[in-house]
């Protein structure tokens, strides 16, 4: 089949019932529940693009093996050019939901492709897991789906590891095997987008512990399998909200989700890990799965940082105050961030890495700085974006405000921004900003963006002994040496 567009992503989401609770109701229709329905026309839009002339060249190719021209985000990458056209299917997706949807279906079909071309590690402990992988990759990919994830284990006792918890069964572990399947049971979490995608994989970060086998899981099923639960945060906008009055809030909230596991069965072609603490561990620095992923995050998060900046500029201007001086040091701070993930992108891409299999993965280095400084400059944007627009932000009337004639006069004479900045302009710029900086919506993104993809502190901390166990620090070596050489330098 290739490339989908958002006219068979709907079908095929019309053709499910997958069990989805929000706010204490079983949701019976997907796609009319009014929190859903406008996501769910956003993410149609991103597959209609790949059919667009305008970007088709641009986000997608012919896959060898197949014929079928299939998206960029499943490219196994061998060289630049391959990682600048993945980078481009990035853009286009990001650009098209203001980097503010993170789960957009490339970034888990870069998960996926990483995980099955990498795969070959598995077979060690059973050449099934491999298999399985790259098997499930391909129905993926030919199929075009959309996938959630889920990979954190419940928020109950950090401080003890999964067999270690109360209850057995809190986290999502393996019950028995039976001649069909593996039987799973427990949670796991944070499914962003799961109501609405067609998939779901399992998989975890390393740090199990001997004793942890029964959780040392990887599998993917339908998101409509029996036995899966879906529990859905509150919502952030109820989806009746007008598009006026909250023009991001409205279109891109993309709902978290608990999974229950209520004794389902994984068909055995299906599990692509199970019972081994040591390949569990694995997972993660073996397939690239957090280095290949984070290209497409790294592009995510500049275009949305670029948004936020943008959206400061134009707040600014609109009221006339972007002359002054504190003002344009807080801008052009901004403007310095945008610029510095920008170019530690492009230098992630020059100075890609060539694994043994001729896969090349963007630097390490670079993204995992770009993984650092985003949940730092990403708030600050938000923060000028309150600064900037101060009191304004909480004054502004609503859609109905303006379709009242009676009020209409008023609102037109003392919402009017400076010369030329009309009230409807100067309101539309304030809703938008206030969507993302003082809307629930507004601070879930800022959450994201702290640990969409693992704790930043925990991260930043690996860097730094990655960053110590690469260098023997030769600048500061060489500095010693004159210590070694004192009795040489000759006495004046
Ligand atoms: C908006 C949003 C969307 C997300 N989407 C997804 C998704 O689609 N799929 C998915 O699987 N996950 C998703 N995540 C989950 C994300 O991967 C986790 O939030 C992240 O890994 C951090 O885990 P946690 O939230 O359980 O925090 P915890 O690990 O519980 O950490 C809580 C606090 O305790 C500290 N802490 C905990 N353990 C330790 C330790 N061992 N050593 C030192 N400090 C520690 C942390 O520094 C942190 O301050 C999403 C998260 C957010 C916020």
């Amino acid at each position: 089949m290739g490339i989908r567009t958002g006219k068979h992503y709907i079908e095929a989401l019309k053709s499910r019932n997958p069990e989805v609770w929000l706010s204490g109701k079983r949701v019976t229709n997907i796609f009319e529940e009014p929190v859903f329905h406008q996501p769910i026309l956003e993410m149609a839009k991103l597959y209609d693009l790949q059919h667009d002339p305008k970007y088709q060249e641009e986000i997608t190719h012919i896959c060898e093996e197949t014929g079928e021209r299939i998206s960029n985000a499943f490219l196994v990458p061998k060289n630049y050019q391959d990682l600048e056209a993945r980078r481009r299917t990035f853009e286009v997706f990001a650009k098209a939901t203001f980097g503010l949807m993170g789960r957009t279906p490339d970034f888990l079909n870069v998960v996926l492709t990483s995980m099955a071309s990498n795969s070959e590690f598995l077979d060690k402990y059973n050449p099934e897991w491999g298999k399985n992988i790259r098997a499930y990759f391909k129905h993926v990919r030919d199929n075009d789906l959309f996938l959630t994830h889920a990979i954190i284990n419940p928020q109950n006792d950090r401080s003890k590891s999964s067999h270690e918890q109360h209850d057995t069964f809190t986290h999502l572990g393996a019950v028995k095997e039976t001649p069909d399947g593996l039987l799973v049971r427990g949670a796991k979490m944070l499914a962003t987008l799961s109501p609405i995608t067609d998939e779901v994989i399992i998989y975890s970060f390393p740090g199990f512990k001997p004793g942890d086998e029964r959780y040392a899981l990887a599998f993917a099923l339908p998101i409509d399998t029996p036995g899966l639960r879906i529990l859905c945060r509150e919502a952030m906008q109820d989806g009746k909200r007008s598009v006026y009055d909250h023009p991001l809030a409205s279109r891109f909230e993309e709902m978290d989700a608990v999974l229950v596991f209520n004794d389902v069965l994984v068909p055995w072609d299906r599990v692509f890990l199970y019972n081994n603490v040591e390949a569990a561990n694995l997972l993660y620095p073996k397939t690239g799965i957090a280095q290949q992923p984070a290209h497409q995050s790294g592009v995510r998060g500049l275009i949305k940082l670029q948004f936020a900046t943008e959206v400061a500029c134009k707040l600014a201007d609109s009221i006339g105050v972007d002359g002054y001086l504190n003002v344009q040091n807080d801008l052009g701070e901004l403007v310095q961030s945008v610029e510095t993930i920008r170019a530690l992108l492009r230098v992630a891409e020059y100075e890609h890495e060539l694994m043994a299999t001729g896969e090349v993965m963007p630097a390490y280095a670079p993204l995992e700085t770009i993984r650092g400084l985003l949940p730092k400059m990403y708030p600050r944007a938000i923060e000028v974006i309150q600064i900037i627009g101060a009191g304004g932000l909480l004054m502004s009337p609503t859609d109905a405000d303006f379709e009242n004639p009676e009020l209409r006069e008023d609102l037109d004479r003392y919402y009017v921004g400076r010369e030329d900045v009309s009230a409807e302009e100067r309101v539309h710029l304030f809703k938008l900003a206030w969507d993302l900086c003082g809307e629930a919506f507004g601070q879930r993104l800022l959450q994201y963006e702290r640990y969409y993809t693992g704790d930043p502190i925990r991260k930043r901390a690996i860097f730094y002994n990655n960053y110590k166990r690469n260098n023997s620090f030769e600048l500061v070596e060489e500095a010693l040496q004159v210590y070694d050489q004192r009795n040489e330098v000759p006495s004046l």
